[in-house]
């Protein structure tokens, strides 16, 4: 189960994130997202590689069909498992890029990664999308067609809050992949997550995968904090 676990490294520098790494060896799933990618570039993907750790690089494209698939296909070449894009950037657009992912992937002679579409970030309550975004749809049912969009766009996944994921996993395939951030055991602050559940309640709901940051980095201890995790996901 522990393998169901991805933690992010939210840190600024190549230097923290091999620190943390060590400090916790007993992950086998690392996330890169935008503060490090944009920092250390693709240097701290080879450390991870060599520690042979998987890598979900978690940059989250959001531009014209054209754009995005530019950046599949440059970023399916780092050979990582995991890779996400926005939902909403529409059906040309998710199609461009699953596309380019296979293309990207093929030039490097690396496997490709599950493209996996972000649904609604984690951090939106149903207010926020309401009164500041001005969606018309209930919160549940627009993270709902936007899972359907990118399964119907050739997406492999994608990531939703663990308070959407059982609707998810009724609607959607069984293989497709549902990532989960956004997952916060009773014992640490929920910070800027504003749909969260705790990782049991994840898991049971039918998340493969969760993102557990901040309870088990920011810990005094987070070895313990760990280990804490893993025993609630079982
Ligand atoms: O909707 C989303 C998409 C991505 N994230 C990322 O997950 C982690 C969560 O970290 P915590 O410290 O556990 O809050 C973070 O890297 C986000 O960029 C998300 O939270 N929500």
């Amino acid at each position: 189960m522990t393998d169901k676990i991805i933690v992010p490294l939210d840190v600024p520098d190549l230097e923290s994130a091999i620190a943390l790494v060590d400090k916790l060896p007993q992950v086998t799933f690392w996330k890169v997202g935008l503060e490090l990618f944009t920092s250390t570039g693709p240097a701290i993907l080879e450390v991870l590689k060599s520690r042979q750790k998987r890598i979900f690089l978690d940059l989250k494209f959001h531009d014209i069909p054209n754009t995005v698939a530019g950046a599949c296909r440059a970023a399916a070449g780092y050979g990582v498992d995991l890779l996400t894009i926005h939902a909403n950037c529409g059906k040309d657009c998710l199609k461009a890029a699953a596309e380019a992912v296979q293309v990207g992937a093929e030039k490097a002679g690396t496997k490709p990664p599950n493209l996996i579409a972000i649904t609604l970030l984690t951090s939106i309550s149903a207010r926020d999308l309401a009164f500041d975004l001005k969606i018309p749809l209930e919160l549940p049912e627009f993270a709902l067609e936007m899972a359907l969009l990118a399964e119907s766009s050739g997406l492999n996944g994608a990531v939703c809050s663990p308070q959407e994921v059982a609707q998810l996993r009724e609607s959607c395939g069984k293989d497709f992949l549902l990532v989960c951030p956004g997952v916060r055991p009773s014992w640490a602050d929920k910070g800027d997550q504003k749909r969260s559940l705790t990782p049991a309640q994840a898991v049971q709901a039918g998340a493969d995968f969760l993102v557990i940051g901040r309870p088990i980095t920011a810990a005094a201890d987070p070895v313990l904090a760990w280990e804490k995790v893993c025993s609630e996901v079982g």
